[in-house]
C-alpha cells in the first residue's frame, strides 16, 4: 500500500466531510454506476419483510438493527468475512415475487440518488435454493428493474451483469445466460467471490466463450490478491474492465506528490502501463476496500493516486447495505478526503459512462444528452 502522508481526515465512511461539493449537489447530480451487488443492496427493512415471509432466521428483527449489523459484520477486515453476511440477504431472496422487490426497489433507490444508468450484478446461482431456474431468476430480476425505472420517471437505465462464484465448480452456464439474455437487458459477465485460491483461469472457458460471442467481460480482481490476478484477468481471461483492482498500486512507483497532495508523475510497471495506455476501467469500491483490508483509509485509498495519473478509473458502491453507502457518499467521501470538486466528479463520471456496456451510441447519448449538460449547467 502507497502512503502519500495526506492528512487523514477521517478513516471511515458515514463522517461528515469537511471540504467538496455540498451533499444535495452530489445528490442531484447525474452519476453512472458499474459495480454494484443486487444482493448487497437491499433495504434493511426489505430484508427483515421478506425473511418474516420466507422463515429465514436473522440476527436482529428490526430494519435499523439489522441495518447496523450489516454494517457492523461486514467490517471485518478480510473479504471473506465480509462475504459471510451475504447469507443474510441472498437467504431471503429465493423466489421470483422477493427477487422484483428487490430489483424494484434498487432501480428506485439509485434513481433518488442522482444515478441515471447503472449496471447491477448478481449471481443467479445463488438464488435457485427453491427451485427457480436461472433464467427465471434473471427474469424476475428484469422485471423488478423496468418497474423501477418506471416508478422513477423513466430517470434511470439499469442493466444486469451476470456473476458465477470463483469458489464454485466452474461452468460456463452462467455465460451462456448472459448472451441468450442480451437483448434482454443483460450487458455482461463477471466472476466475484473469494480471490484468493481460486484464480480467474478456473473460469477460462467461459471467458473464451464471452469473447467468442462478442460479449463483455468484467472481473473482480486486484481486490484481495495481488498483481498476478489482475495479470490473468486482463491477459489471460480478456477482462474488458477490472472489478476494483486496487492492487494495480503494487505496480506504481515512486510517486511524485505536490504541495497540495496531488500526485504529479510516478514510474509505472509493466503491467500498469498496459492498463492505463489500454484505458481499462478500474471499478473502485473505496469504502467497500476499508471493511474487506484491501485499503486503509479514504484518503489513503490508491484511487487518489491513480486518478492522478490519469487511469481510466469510476467510483462504485458495490454493496450499500453492507457499507450504508450510497454513489453520492461516496464522492462526498473522496471530494471531503482529496479535495475534489465537481469538475473531478464529472470527469469520473464521463469515464464510467464510457466504460459502460451499453452499445456505443446509447453511451454518447447519455454523455451528451444527460451529463455534460448538468455539468455545465452548474459551471455557468
Ligand atoms: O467486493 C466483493 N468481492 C468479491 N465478491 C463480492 C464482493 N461483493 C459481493 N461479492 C459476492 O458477489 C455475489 C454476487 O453478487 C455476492 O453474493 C457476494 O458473495
Ligand atoms: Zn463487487
Amino acid at each position: 500500500m502507497v502512503s502519500f502522508g495526506l492528512p487523514q481526515q477521517w478513516n471511515n465512511a458515514g463522517m461528515e466531510p469537511t471540504r467538496g461539493p455540498a451533499p444535495d449537489v452530489l445528490k442531484s447530480a447525474p452519476k453512472v454506476l458499474l459495480h454494484d451487488h443486487l444482493d448487497g443492496g437491499l433495504r434493511p427493512g426489505t430484508v427483515v419483510d421478506l425473511a418474516a415471509d420466507c422463515g429465514h432466521e436473522l440476527p436482529a428483527d428490526d430494519a435499523e438493527s439489522m441495518g447496523r449489523w450489516f454494517r457492523e459484520a461486514a467490517d471485518s477486515g478480510s473479504l471473506v468475512r465480509y462475504l459471510e453476511t451475504f447469507e443474510h440477504t441472498v437467504g431471503v431472496m429465493q423466489t421470483g415475487p422477493a427477487l422484483t422487490r428487490v430489483a424494484r426497489e434498487c432501480a428506485e433507490d439509485l434513481a433518488a440518488d442522482g444515478v441515471v444508468y447503472a449496471e447491477v450484478r448478481y449471481a443467479p446461482e445463488l438464488h435457485v435454493r427453491q427451485g427457480l431456474t436461472l433464467a427465471e431468476v434473471v427474469d424476475a430480476v428484469q422485471e423488478g428493474f423496468q418497474e423501477g425505472a418506471a416508478n422513477s420517471g423513466g430517470r434511470i437505465v439499469v442493466r444486469h451483469l451476470l456473476t458465477s462464484m470463483r469458489q464454485a465448480a466452474p461452468s460456463r452456464e452462467i455465460a451462456e445466460l448472459a448472451i441468450a439474455r442480451r437483448d434482454r437487458g443483460v450487458v455482461g459477465f463477471d466472476i466475484a467471490g473469494p480471490e484468493d485460491g481460486y484464480p480467474p483461469t478456473r473460469f477460462l472457458d467461459a471467458f473464451e466463450y464471452m469473447r467468442r460471442e462478442n460479449g463483455h467481460i468484467t472481473i473482480h480482481a486486484g481486490e484481495a490478491f495481488g498483481l498476478p490476478s489482475i495479470w490473468e484477468a486482463v491477459q489471460v481471461c480478456g477482462a474488458d474492465r477490472l472489478g476494483h483492482g486496487v492492487r494495480i498500486v503494487d505496480d506504481v512507483f515512486d510517486a511524485v506528490v505536490a504541495d497540495d497532495g496531488s500526485v504529479t508523475s510516478a514510474k509505472l510497471g509493466r503491467l500498469a502501463a498496459y492498463v492505463r495506455d489500454r484505458r481499462i476501467p478500474l471499478e473502485m469500491c473505496p469504502t467497500s476496500n476499508l471493511q474487506t483490508g484491501a485499503a486503509t483509509s479514504i484518503a489513503e485509498h490508491p484511487i487518489g493516486l491513480l486518478a492522478d495519473l490519469q487511469f481510466r478509473v469510476t467510483v462504485n458502491t458495490d454493496n450499500r447495505l453492507m457499507s450504508a453507502t450510497s454513489m453520492s457518499n461516496e464522492f462526498a467521501q473522496l471530494c471531503g478526503a482529496f479535495g475534489w470538486g465537481l469538475d473531478r466528479v464529472e470527469w469520473l463520471t464521463v469515464n464510467a459512462m464510457k466504460s459502460s456496456f451499453l452499445p456505443y451510441d446509447e453511451r454518447y447519448r447519455m454523455i451528451m444528452d444527460v451529463i455534460k449538460p448538468w455539468y455545465a449547467d452548474q459551471r455557468s
